[in-house]
């Protein structure tokens, strides 16, 4: 047993139950018929059902070591794969075609997958293919120009904002990628407008067009996002009657697709395609693999597809790494291909002839000379080469809080870095060198103080405000620093030993999604108590806040500590992250960055320096062939 699983009980390590008894059904058949199953066989059935546990689309034999790291002796990977090969079990399909529905797994590029996952990869890549194939053909952009000055002032310098717009008029396919803050809401509420001046010029119908995202709450702060930069164009002086073509509201994902029932189907697919003309998606970081699978086919040709996310993120909890699998697909050639800096020249401005002078702020320089045509196609172009803008400059500002050079060393995993930043005293950020518990005397009235002022509120909306200020994030979600541990104990600390279930100020977590009651997964509510005494659940929505009794509300937890995963695409004034106090392998840089990242004007760090550095050199790293899979594409088809 290794010694990270005593200390970190969620930190698993563990089969399931249902991946061994994957395997003994396999087992089970062959000696039905009088045959043996290769053991390596079996083992690397059960590890393949653990992966996508584990967030994998597949299990490599090449590092059996990701899933299980106890020291134990591996088969040696060649002969594993060659067992793999002969097995009966095994599909080993052509890399286009479905694999066959009789064998449970497959074995494709080196990788061993459950079935229905490698089906998953295979249908979204032929998806993305699809959309960015049915690319729009070049139209005359002349008529939109001096729309496009009046929004993107800066795009003759090189604004990536702008360029993001201008490719949207070209690409049915575009992922728009960047940190927080860096404007990919305002940049999508600009484009959409670009789309319907264009629909308008051409004598089409305004767009319908389509919001999403992942979770309830990101579909929510999509939306509020959208609303101030669609208000801000209003102020410019943007036509209104724009404007007013573009959406008020967002949706989950599941909703825009519409669950059947209690089954994994939704309504729209590739049979029944969504009925709009583009559907632009939120926190695409967040999706796993069978639902970005299932929305890309789901999107009609013709239609366009706009994915929004930041690809340093932590990957979704289910299987995938889907966003940062595409966008590494799609390249960081940031050069225009010939035919679009031609046909963007009315926006972008000309490119910059080789060796005149550009602007002089460097930035704006670098920018303008990215500008440039690319000569010859990349050898490696991808068909998604030239579908992605990463925008880089943020723009939203705290005055109370420095958090992005300390955001971009984390990112960067530069551990020398993040610990001279903490060191050296940060705007708005305090670095608890060492502490294993928020709760300790030295932080604990700070902590606490916020939430206290909960328990004294009766007004539902004031306490939604308030309850959306402050939160304890947390690496895992058991053990002493893990979130329930934490939340309970915080609990306790506010309420007794002795405290009702449902306390006055209680915040919870709503921890699945009930269209019943408009609930989802990671809504965050607060129970208040009526005059009466009766408890009720409040939670905020677009039409204003709702109160339910806590007993029919769908699955939930308390709220004063989540995980960071629970934490993703939500932001609160203040965050506490809380490492845990020793390494594990859930910590990683992308974790990191993640928590960080959901603070809005204070930040309080609580670890120890070597977690932080090991945390800081890790990966949250998934195994997939998606990325291969699209590259691989590019190869057949040249
Ligand atoms: N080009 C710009 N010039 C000035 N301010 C900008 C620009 N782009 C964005 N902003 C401002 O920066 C802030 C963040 O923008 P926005 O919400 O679009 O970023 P985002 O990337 O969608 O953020 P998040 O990742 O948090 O969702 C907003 O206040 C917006 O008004």
């Amino acid at each position: 047993m290794s010694v990270r699983r005593r200390t970190e009980p969620a930190d698993r390590e563990t089969l399931r139950a249902v991946d061994r008894a994957f395997a003994d059904a396999l087992r089970r058949q062959d000696r039905a018929r009088g045959a043996d199953t290769d053991e390596r066989v079996l083992q690397a059935a059960t590890l393949a059902s653990f992966a996508v546990g584990e967030g994998h689309a597949a299990f490599d034999p090449a590092r059996p070591q990701l899933l299980i790291d106890d020291g134990r002796p591996w088969p040696e990977a060649s002969e594993w794969r060659a067992a793999l090969a002969a097995s009966r079990w095994i599909d080993a399909p052509a890399a286009d075609a479905a694999s066959d529905p009789a064998k449970p797994l497959t074995f494709e590029g080196g990788l061993l997958y459950l079935r229905r996952y490698r089906e998953y990869e295979r249908r979204l890549a032929a998806g993305l293919l699809r959309l960015a194939q049915s690319d729009a053909a070049p139209a005359d952009v002349r008529p939109l120009a001096s729309l496009f000055a009046a929004l993107f002032p800066q795009a003759r310098q090189g604004d990536l904002q702008a360029r993001a717009a201008a490719l949207a008029l070209l690409r049915k396919l575009l992922f728009v990628t960047g940190g927080p803050g860096t404007g990919k809401t305002t940049t999508i509420a600009r484009l959409l407008a670009l789309l319907a001046a264009q629909a308008r010029e051409t004598g089409h119908a305004a767009p319908r067009i389509a919001l999403a995202a992942p979770t309830g709450r990101a579909a929510e702060r999509m939306a509020q996002s959208l609303a101030s930069a669609i208000a801000q164009m209003r102020a410019a002086g943007i036509d209104p009657a724009l404007c007013d073509a573009l959406p008020a509201e967002a949706r989950t994902l599941h909703r825009l697709l519409g669950p059947v029932g209690d089954t994994p189907r939704f309504r729209h697919d590739r049979d029944n395609p969504l009925p709009f003309d583009a559907v632009v998606v939120d926190e695409a970081s967040m999706v796993d693999l069978p639902l970005m699978c299932k929305l890309v086919e789901a999107v009609p040709s013709g239609a366009r597809l706009i994915l929004l996310g930041d690809r340093d993120q932590l990957p979704s909890v289910e299987a995938g790494d889907v966003l940062a699998a595409i966008v590494d697909a799609a390249g960081e050639d940031e050069t225009l291909a010939p035919e679009d800096a031609a046909a963007l020249a009315p926006l972008l401005g000309a490119p910059p002839k080789r060796g005149a002078s550009v602007a002089n702020d460097s930035e704006a320089a670098a920018r303008q000379m990215s500008l440039f045509v690319r000569a010859t196609p990349a050898p490696s172009a991808s068909p998604l080469a030239g579908h992605r803008v990463q925008l880089r400059r943020g723009y939203r500002q705290s005055q109370s809080l420095e958090l992005a050079p300390l955001a971009e060393a984390a990112r960067l995993g530069d551990a020398d870095r993040v610990l001279s930043l903490l060191g050296g005293g940060l705007r708005g950020v305090a670095y608890h060198a060492g502490a294993t518990d928020p709760l300790a005397a030295s932080t604990r009235e700070a902590l606490l103080t916020p939430w206290r002022e909960l328990t004294v509120l009766d007004d539902p909306a004031a306490a939604l405000e308030r309850a959306a200020r402050q939160r304890v994030l947390c690496a895992l979600r058991d053990g002493a620093q893990g979130a329930s541990r934490l939340n309970a104990r915080i609990e306790e600390a506010l309420a007794g030993a002795q405290r009702e279930t449902y306390f006055h100020g209680r915040l919870l977590l709503v921890a699945e999604n009930s269209y019943r009651h408009g609930l989802f997964n990671g809504d965050i509510g607060v129970c208040l108590r009526g005059s009466d005494g009766a408890a009720v659940a409040w939670f905020g929505g677009a039409a204003g806040v709702r109160g339910f009794h806590p007993a029919t509300l769908p699955a939930h937890t308390g709220a004063f500590a989540v995980t960071v995963h629970k934490a993703q695409g939500s932001e609160f004034d203040t965050v506490w992250l809380q490492m845990p106090a020793v390494d594990t392998r859930v910590a990683s840089r992308e974790l990191l960055y993640t928590a960080i990242t959901r603070a809005r004007n204070a930040l309080h760090l609580c670890a120890d320096e070597t977690v932080l550095r090991a945390a800081l050199a890790r990966h949250a790293m998934r195994v997939s062939g998606l990325a291969g899979r699209l590259k691989a594409r590019v190869a057949s088809e040249h």
